[in-house]
Formats: structure tokens, sequence, C-alpha cells
């Protein structure tokens, strides 16, 4: 891939996340540089990988010909209004916002119809090089910026692009919002492993190696349905079978709809707050 100056303005949970696997992928880390307000996490950036850390957003806009927006949604239109007061200059730059809610309407109306925006919503694997990225690319965009934006996105994990820029709420409800549903679910299982004996380490061990597994048996098998690797754990009148049926009975399928519908309306609903 190409390699651009590239400003991340945020460099929180989601933004330190892609730094990280980016950093790891070999990306030189004398073109990332990581600007927010404390140097907390800028300065661990810089030290764990030897990027360059700012607390100065419009010199490190200035700097970069791209431009990574990971603050908080509710933040956004704040921060690229002082960014842009105070004379940075967005005009052919490529622009990648992170945020959930913030339309690529909404980011071009704040720092200028010059500004090239691709909407993408990561996840926070990226840190291992196992994120899932969706990415929504205006008319406007070059096709040298949305080949770069692919590839960078690329090098944390895998892309998927939507014409529809609505459809970055569906890869939020899919994927961006998802490792804490996983999370969650470990979470429940080793509270009860715990209950039933297991000391946390040993509940935390058996939770997460069946978890990585049964990952990875999905992972290797694209040919095999995930429904069909689920019958082969269910014996006949055996004990996941009664696993199941509690599943079933207490509406599992449907539940992770509404969560999933939920994270997806919430999105919607960011993009007319902010
Ligand atoms: N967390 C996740 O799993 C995902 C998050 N996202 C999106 O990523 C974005 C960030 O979320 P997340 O990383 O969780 O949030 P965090 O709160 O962890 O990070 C927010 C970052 O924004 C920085 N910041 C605050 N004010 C400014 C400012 N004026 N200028 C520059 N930086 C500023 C903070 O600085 P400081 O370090 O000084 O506090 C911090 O580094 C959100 O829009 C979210 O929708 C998308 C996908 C997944
Ligand atoms: O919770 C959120 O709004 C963000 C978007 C996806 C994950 N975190």
């Amino acid at each position: 891939m190409l390699h651009k100056k590239i400003t991340f303005i945020g460099a929180g949970n989601m933004a330190g996340s892609i730094i990280s696997g980016l950093a790891k992928s070999g990306y030189p880390a004398d073109l990332i540089c990581a600007c927010a307000p404390s140097a907390n996490n800028t300065q661990k950036l810089a030290d764990q990988f030897s990027i360059q850390a700012s607390q100065d957003n419009v010199t490190a806009v200035d700097w970069a010909e791209v431009i990574v927006l990971g603050v908080k949604p509710q933040m956004m239109a704040d921060v690229c209004q002082a960014m842009v007061d105070q004379g940075a200059d967005f005009s052919n730059k490529l622009v990648i916002s992170i945020a959930a809610g913030i339309s690529v309407q909404r980011l071009q109306s704040l720092l200028g119809e010059k500004a090239q925006i691709i909407r993408t919503m990561p996840n926070t694997p990226s840190l291992l090089q196992k994120g899932m990225t969706g990415l929504f690319a205006s008319e406007q965009v070059s096709e040298e910026y949305k080949t770069f934006a692919g590839d960078l996105m690329s090098a944390v994990g895998e892309t998927v692009w939507v014409k529809e820029e609505s459809m970055i709420n569906s890869v939020i409800a899919a994927s961006g919002s998802s490792p804490a549903y996983f999370f969650l679910f470990m979470e429940a299982m080793q509270t009860k492993a715990i209950e039933m004996g297991f000391d946390p380490e040993q509940a935390r061990l058996l939770v997460s190696q069946a978890a990585l597994g049964s990952i990875e048996m999905v992972k290797q098998n694209p040919d095999i349905s995930i429904g069909k690797l689920r019958e082969n754990v269910t014996s006949k009148e055996g004990s996941t079978a009664k696993a199941l049926d509690t599943f079933n009975e207490l509406q599992l399928t449907e539940i992770v709809a509404k969560a999933m519908q939920a994270a997806s309306d919430r999105g919607e609903e960011m993009e007319k707050l902010f």
C-alpha cells in the first residue's frame, strides 16, 4: 500500500486500537501522529510504537494528508468547528471518520465541501489486526483515496464496503458493537462456571478457549454453515440439546435480533442528534 502521513484526532479506545494494529502491521511509525488534549493516551502510544504524539489538532492536521476522526460522536461537531475556526484546512485531504452517528453530510458541512470524506465503522479487535471495518465513500472521493482507506483498514483486519450510507448503522449492529455482545456472553458463562466450582482463572480459560476454538472452526470451514457446526456438537437427547432448548425457550434468536436492531436504531438516532 501507499504510505501517507496520517493524523488521528482522538487517541482513545478505538483510534488507539487502529494505531496499535497499524504500527504492528509495519506501517511507518514516523508517518503516524496521535493527537488528543491530554498526553495520557498519545504518549503511551508514542512510547509503545514510536509514533508521534501531539496536543495541537490544527498543527497535526496541517502536517498530514489523511485525518482520522476518532472522537466521541457528541464531541465531533465542537472538535471539528474548533479546528476550522483555528484555521485548519481540510481541502483535498482524506478524512476518515470512525464515529458512529455522524453522517458524511454533517462532516462535509463542518469541514467544508472540499474535504474528501470516508465514513467507516471499525471495531476494537483492530488492535490485534483482527478488526472488521465497514466503509462508505461519498461520490466525490477519489479512487486513490478509496484505495488508500481500504488498504489502511485492511492492515488491521477485514473490510466490507457498503453502497448505502445507512448500511453503516447495520455494520455497527453486526461488527462495530458486537465484540461487546461476545464479551457479555463470555462474562455470563464465566460467572456460571465460577458458580459451578471453578476458580476465576479456570473459568476464564474454559470459556475463552471454547470461544477461540469455535471461532477458528467457523473461519477454517467456510463451506460448512454455522448451523451445521452447531448440530455437530449437539448429540440427540444429550446435554447440549438441553442447553439449546433453554436458549430457544427463552428466545435467544429474537433477543439477538432486537439487540442488533437497537444498536442500529441508536446509530440512526445519533445522526439526527449530533
Ligand atoms: N470503542 C469502540 O469499540 C468503537 C468506537 N467507535 C467510535 O470511535 C469514536 C471514539 O470512541 P472511543 O475510542 O471508544 O472513545 P474514547 O473516549 O476512548 O476516546 C475519545 C478520544 O477523543 C479524544 N478527544 C476528546 N476531545 C478531543 C479534542 N478536542 N481533540 C482531539 N481529541 C479529543 C480523547 O482525548 P483524551 O485521550 O485526552 O481523553 C480520547 O483520546 C466514537 O465516535 C465511536 O463512535 C467506532 C467503532 C468501535
Ligand atoms: O458504542 C458505540 O456507540 C460505539 C460504536 C460501535 C462500538 N462502539
